[in-house]
């Protein structure tokens, strides 16, 4: 097992192939109050612009059904090797966070729990609940997930996590103390105190009306569903006919025509509905950052695990920041502000168990 020491050469090789650590950009600033952030801007970076149904068609890639070609398969090898993996390449990542403050962030669909047709159905598996448990006995863990914080807390079901359901628009501090490491987060300097950002609360009313519109019209396309993730929506399309894509695509357009302040992004086979407010899973991490007392300091590591377009946001606060590391599950080759990857939620699994090896003395 790879402990946390530095190996120089194993860097400077692997730093030919991809910037580690990110670049600094310009984003990433002090949250000082959710609400107020969030009302200060209205996001349009990540929607659905043009045909919605041209980009439901553009997110939903063929990978499965293309049978592979020699040749193609290594220049896509190639490829990825600029996001190394998390794994064989944990020797890298462990230098690099070597005598600094770890904070783990995991997505969850996709990243804990493996994708499926029945989003009811996307357990986690008791091996996973245990790694995930391991970790936060030692680093400070939070699961940012597009679910609601209830759901997805009833997946994962480990108190001493932090949550940011919603797209990150619903944060709770942990609710029972791991015995852990967390002496120096603001969350314990203030005993009982908890972390809590609801930063669209005023949408609550009109995401519950638009709810009702959309269940009364979707079931009308076989295999659609609406999921009501609190602080916003989801209509899966995952078991719905392509043929039919594009009335889905229309039912939900004529609903939303008439609430400009809601807007539309597309995940995993899903369309999102959620408010206009610029607040995404970045503006999470950077708030959880700030609750536990580490956004100006140096010596944190933040990683960040997450497979969605969703979660690039959060990729993109790291690299704004110039610390810690992206790790993007995805078996193909991806656009990604990620600097590592992993394979799917099998290699989360090993990668957590690595993490807690490598700093277990
Ligand atoms: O941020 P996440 O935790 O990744 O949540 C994003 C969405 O995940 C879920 O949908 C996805 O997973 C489903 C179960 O595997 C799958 O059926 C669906 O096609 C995927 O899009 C969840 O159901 C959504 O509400 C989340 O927004």
């Amino acid at each position: 097992m790879t402990k946390l020491v530095p190996e120089a050469d194993a860097v400077v090789a692997a730093s030919r192939h991809f910037s580690f650590p990110p670049p600094r950009t310009a984003s990433g600033g002090v949250v000082e109050s959710c609400r107020k952030m969030a009302a200060a801007q209205i996001d349009l970076g990540a929607a659905v612009t043009g045909s919605w149904l041209d980009s439901m068609k553009a997110s939903s890639p063929r990978h499965r059904l293309m049978a592979p070609v020699v040749g193609a398969a290594d220049a896509e090898h190639d490829d990825w090797m600029r996001h190394p993996s998390a794994l064989s390449r944990f020797d890298l990542l462990a230098s690099a966070a070597k005598g600094k403050q770890i904070a783990v962030f995991l997505d969850y669909d996709g990243t804990l729990s493996p994708i499926v047709e029945d989003p009811d159905r996307a357990v986690m598996t008791d091996e996973m609940r245990d790694a995930v448990r391991g970790v936060a006995a030692r680093f400070p863990t939070a699961i940012v997930s597009g679910r609601c914080r209830d759901k997805v807390f009833g997946f994962v079901r480990l108190a001493e996590l932090y949550y940011a359901g919603s797209h990150g628009m619903d944060i709770r501090g942990p609710t029972a103390h791991a015995n852990n490491h967390h002496g120096s987060s603001k969350q314990q300097e203030h005993e009982g105190e908890s972390v809590l950002c609801q930063p669209a609360r005023e949408f609550l009313p009109m995401i519950e009306e638009v709810r009702g519109l959309l269940e009364a019209k979707v079931p009308a396309i076989p295999g659609a569903k609406v999921e009501d993730n609190k602080f916003c929506l989801s209509v899966h399309f995952r078991c719905v006919d392509e043929k039919r894509w594009g009335a889905l695509a229309e039912q939900v357009r004529s609903v939303l025509k008439d609430y400009p302040k809601l807007r539309l992004t597309q995940g995993r086979k899903v369309l999102e509905i959620r408010p206009v407010i610029k607040w995404d899973k970045g503006n999470a991490l950077d708030f959880l950052l700030h609750s536990l007392g580490y956004a100006d300091r140096s010596d944190v590591f933040p990683i960040y695990i997450g497979d969605d377009r969703t979660d690039e946001d959060a990729f993109r606060v790291l690299r704004g920041r110039g610390q810690g590391a992206g790790i993007l599950v995805s078996r193909f080759p991806k656009d990604t502000a990620a600097s590592f990857s992993l394979r799917d939620p099998a290699e989360v699994k090993d990668f957590l168990h690595s993490l807690v090896e490598s700093t277990t003395t």
